[in-house]
């Protein structure tokens, strides 16, 4: 048994911290029992109670007082957030005392209590939508974003000293002029992670001055430069990590010019001691430049030089051990995007900015003023770029096509709303080559937001057919709300086994009571149910117009709209989840099957009993939804009740191929996108490997895009049976729950409860609109604590 996916979770986090897994168990289970199992108080903050804990339970070596201090403390940290632990405020107080007396020993802990008063300046980004799961598991929502670390070359300058440069790319040609001086705080979504006096004791304030002047000759306006732990730190408010003493160059106004403040620098450098320095200077062309460059000529012989790779390293171990930073996603390079990122949050922020006043009335709303930004990072050059780049649109009457500019990425798609939903052909989803016209910030840029990967751009879809001529029908998609395209994957028509999973399609296996071999064309104009038609239970399954019977159709809604009563109560799912730390079993469908007639039946293709396995018929398009919903599927018919739709076509995963799978892309900030092939579950016959999965993710067909509506969705899932006739492995077949008007959205229930996190995939903001909405009570419950907060 594959531990517990949370529990693993933890340990990943821990390993991060170079915590050792021996250490992790003992402590996380009684974190689990005095928390009564609240994962959630335990996972905040990236698990920062258990590492507590974990640095606690080690701490046995320090004395008695110090001891009884750092248990406290995190009692302390989490007695706000768990009401079942101790109150005892005289045993506070003292322990706090306490925990004065070891504060250097615990610098965890400082910066916590430190984190803990600072203001959130940047709200966290905005989660991408997460795919369903119409079975819950066991995790809750992860971080989305991508690590984005990759390997490295040496970044070595012609000096010999080491640089690393991050680069905003420029986006328009305004410049921060006349604004406040960014701080040399350094924020992490929303939390200082190096608070002031420690940035202003570990920098340098200092450029080299064997650095030739002529490498800055764009950037005029440096916005803050950091000086070093030194002896020669003239300016004690720098301690305070206050930006914005000229004298310092922390920071200048646009007026000031640069050969003045390298001038100042070089000076700084003249007594020939190492030199370190951190420079963020901005240009009149909107780049931002973020230069680091020590200065290794007066290190002496011994001086090893670095390697970008050993750099990188070393400063993650020290981030991790200095600063404590426990983020399991934290890497240096991430570290520097975030600089970007405020760089661009900076400027887009500036309310009498006028371009981006103009700006603003071309900028799409998902867009929404570049805060959602097209990122990519390279080492083409050997050094490290890290590119944020602002998804920027305006409208001009120079910009004949729609442009698209990714910077980092050669193969980047055209397009715009306007041609997406009216001349795709006209951006032939190549990118332009340079053109002044589209240098200007006046053209049309569109900036894909996600990070292209070479299999990403081959995976761009025709806006006529996202199928790719894979089904008989056509699936257009249209954005009319957004500049979007629609997202990378492999259309498949077909289900397909990734790897693992046991699905034993062959004639031997199909016994003659699993096939109709005597009958002849249409088994449903028989007056006598054939055998195929006797193994769906209550005869055929479907009208001679193809529709899936009244009756049976019902009884299916029943299960989708009412699961509690067809719970089974032993599933490879739950078992699979062997641990103590589990939660208890919540079981799965119990489903009626529908049973197809097939290859070796003596009926043809176009029998009455073979309706899924003819494909796609209805006229479906995949729209980008008004409601926040991202993409959607809906008819462009009329579809009677009872019609089939589209099957759900995905990768065929076993479960733990899917367990893995979802802990390994939860890292990259990825979501699988499962539906668990959990109808005959319920048998108890299903052993472990056998048990299967379907995730869309990255292979899948048009059913990927059906979102989620509570209860009275339009469509309800059956499991068909075609080829294998054990139950294991079966079609998860969409079929209209009632008369569908053309252009309406096609739902269905996931069956996912919004109130636990007990799911395999990341919980949503539900919009359905519906109003048995499941999710009315946690909005309520956010509206009620945001009123509360005022
Ligand atoms: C299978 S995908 C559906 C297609 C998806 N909208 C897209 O853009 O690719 C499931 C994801 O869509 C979004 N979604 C589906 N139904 C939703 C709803 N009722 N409200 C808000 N978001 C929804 C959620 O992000 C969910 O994780």
């Amino acid at each position: 048994m594959a531990p517990n996916k949370r529990v693993g979770a933890a340990y990943r986090a821990m390993a991060n911290l170079g915590i050792d897994e021996s250490k992790v168990k003992s402590v996380l289970k009684k974190l689990l029992k005095v928390y009564d199992k609240n994962w959630e108080l335990i996972e905040e903050e990236n698990y920062r109670v258990l590492a507590d804990a974990i640095f606690d339970d080690d701490d046995n070596k320090v004395p008695e007082l110090k001891r009884k201090s750092q248990t406290v403390d995190v009692l302390n940290t989490h007695h706000s957030l768990s009401s079942s632990l101790s109150n005892n405020q005289e045993e506070e107080t003292e322990c706090e005392e306490a925990q004065m007396n070891v504060e250097t020993a615990r610098p965890l802990k400082r910066l916590r209590l430190r984190g803990q008063e600072v203001q959130h300046l940047h709200p966290p980004a905005n989660s991408a939508p997460s795919p369903p799961s119409k079975i819950k598991s066991e995790d809750s929502g992860l971080p989305e974003g991508c690590s984005g670390k990759k390997p490295q070359d040496n970044a070595v300058s012609s000096d010999g000293n080491p640089r690393i440069e991050a680069h905003v790319s420029p986006r328009d040609s305004i410049v921060d002029k006349g604004k406040q001086p960014a701080s040399p705080q350094v924020y992490h979504r929303g939390k200082v992670l190096f608070p002031n006096s420690q940035m202003s004791q570990t920098h340098a304030l200092r450029i080299p001055k064997d650095e030739p002047v002529d490498d800055f000759p764009d950037y005029e306006m440096p916005i803050a430069v950091i000086p070093p732990e030194t002896s020669n730190v003239r300016d004690s408010s720098m301690k305070n990590g206050v930006a914005g003493k000229h004298g310092d160059h922390v920071s200048m106004s646009s007026s000031q010019c640069r050969d003045k403040v390298r001038d100042e620098d070089i000076s700084h450098t003249s007594n020939g001691e190492a030199t370190c320095n951190v420079e963020i200077a901005s240009s009149t062309h909107g780049e931002v430049k973020l230069s680091l460059s020590c200065s290794s000529a007066i290190q002496g012989s011994d001086f090893c030089m670095l390697s970008r790779d050993q750099l990188l390293q070393k400063m993650e171990d020290k981030c991790l051990r200095s600063y404590k930073i426990s983020d399991p996603n934290f890497s240096v390079v991430n570290l520097l995007r975030d600089i970007c990122d405020c760089m661009l949050e900076f400027r887009t922020n500036s309310s009498d900015d006028a371009s981006k006043e103009s700006q603003a009335h071309h900028v799409s709303p998902s867009v929404g003023g570049s805060k959602d930004l097209g990122m990519f990072c390279g080492s083409s050059n050997g050094s490290i770029n890290v590119n944020a780049s602002a998804a920027l649109v305006s409208l001009s009457p120079r910009s004949p096509f729609p442009h698209a500019h990714l910077s980092g990425v050669d193969d980047a798609v055209l397009g715009s709303k306007v041609d997406r939903t009216t001349d795709f052909s006209q951006s032939n989803g190549r990118k332009e080559p340079e053109d002044p016209m589209f240098s200007n910030s006046g053209c049309l840029v569109v900036v894909p937001q996600h990070n292209l990967t070479a299999g990403d751009i081959r995976s761009i879809h025709d806006v006529n057919d996202l199928t790719k001529g894979e089904e008989d029908v056509q699936i257009s998609w249209v954005n009319e709300t957004t500049n979007e395209f629609a997202p990378p994957f492999n259309y498949i028509p077909q289900n397909l086994v990734f790897q693992d999973a046991f699905v034993n399609i062959s004639l031997s296996r199909v016994g003659v009571e699993d096939c109709c071999s005597t009958c002849m064309g249409n088994c449903v104009l028989s007056s006598t149910p054939c055998a195929c038609a006797n193994k769906t239970g209550s005869g055929f399954a479907y009208t001679a117009q193809g529709l899936l019977k009244e009756e049976l159709l019902e009884e299916c809604i029943a299960i989708s709209r009412n699961p509690q009563q067809f719970y089974c109560k032993d599933c490879p799912l739950e078992r699979y989840k062997n641990d103590d730390c589990l939660e208890p079993c919540k079981g799965h469908l119990k489903r009626k099957f529908i049973k197809e007639c097939w290859r070796k039946c003596g009926c043809g293709k176009q029998c009455g009993n073979r309706v899924i396995q003819r494909g796609l018929t209805c006229n479906l398009q995949v729209f980008f939804t008004s409601e926040g919903k991202g993409w959607g599927l809906r008819t462009l018919e009329d579809l009677p009740k009872g019609a089939f739709v589209c099957e759900f076509v995905g990768e065929i995963l076993t479960i733990k191929e899917l367990q893995e799978r979802n802990l390994k892309c939860n890292e990259n900030g990825k979501y699988t996108c499962p539906v668990l092939l959990d109808a005959n579950w319920d048998s108890g016959h299903v052993k472990d490997e056998e048990a299967l999965c379907l995730d869309a993710a990255s292979y899948g067909n048009t059913a990927r895009f059906i979102n989620h509506r509570c209860f009275d969705a339009n469509l309800v899932e059956v499991p068909v049976e075609v080829e294998d006739p054990g139950h294991y492995y079966y079609h998860f077949a969409f079929f209209t729950s009632r008369k569908i008007a053309a252009r309406e959205e096609l739902t269905w229930d996931y069956g996912i409860g919004f109130d636990d996190h007990d799911h395999l995939v990341k919980m949503f903001e539900c919009r359905c609109g519906s109003k048995f909405c499941r999710n009315t009570k946690r909005l309520n419950r956010s509206i009620r604590s945001a009123s509360n907060a005022i």
